[in-house]
């Protein structure tokens, strides 16, 4: 039987009537990492979204485990991890609370694994200030730290998980999506930055190059 997780067949996603992308097959299966690149406005997050399930395509399908992504909204819901463009933290309530509420979506963590995991980003010490008193940076670290919670599902779609990160942490995160992908994980994400480390199965779809 196929190890394939998520699918597109011949998908097709139209914005205000403009093609972004048409005909678009990927797969990806435990292990996979994907990074979707491209020029602004080529379809990377619409694409991310589709495969999400956040967003219906102008054709084509998405499949998650052999079976139409429509059928498989539970299924996905408990496996995927999704970090959107913005970190979608709250300003108003601190990294342990946003860490605790938005952990729930599949497991909630305890208080020991969200300190432990706010401290792997660098986030000892500011564990209870409301999120808007922290620099964008570390606004984006409060989100990466459901990547380091023990309970964090297996397919993360991640669009521009870099933004505001400095050279130490985009380090850091490029080690532990490989290393989340050496143990059986999935990884999407869309990036402009050049990426340095990768697992052997990394894989690059260029969407500027989906659509002539
Ligand atoms: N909510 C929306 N309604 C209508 N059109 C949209 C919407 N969101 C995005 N678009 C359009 O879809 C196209 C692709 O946008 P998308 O955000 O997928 O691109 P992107 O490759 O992720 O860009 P960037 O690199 O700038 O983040 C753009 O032309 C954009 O204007």
């Amino acid at each position: 039987m196929s190890d394939v997780y998520l699918e597109t067949i011949d998908l097709a996603c139209e914005r205000d009537w403009r093609p972004l992308f048409e005909h678009l097959n990927i797969s990806v299966k435990p292990k996979d990492m994907l990074q979707v690149s491209g020029p602004n406005g080529s379809g990377k997050t619409s694409l991310l979204r589709l495969m999400s399930g956040l967003m219906q395509p102008t054709a084509g399908e998405v499949l998650v485990k052999g079976r139409r992504i429509q059928q498989q909204r539970g299924e996905l819901a408990s496996n995927l991890l999704w970090i959107g463009h913005a970190a979608g933290i709250k300003g108003v309530l601190t990294a342990e609370e946003n860490l605790a509420w938005l952990s729930a979506l599949h497991h909630k963590a305890n208080y020991e694994q969200i300190w432990r995991a706010l401290a792997a980003v660098g986030l000892a010490g500011f564990e209870d200030v409301p999120c808007y008193t922290l620099s964008a940076g570390q606004q984006r670290r409060v989100a990466l730290a459901r990547l380091y919670l023990e309970s964090a599902p297996a397919l993360w779609i991640l669009d521009e998980p870099f933004t505001a990160l400095d050279k130490q942490a985009v380090t850091q995160l490029e080690l532990h999506l490989a290393a989340h992908c050496n143990k059986g994980g999935m990884v999407v994400f869309t990036t402009h930055h050049p990426i340095q480390n990768v697992p052997d199965t990394f894989r690059e779809l260029d969407l500027g190059r989906a659509i002539e």
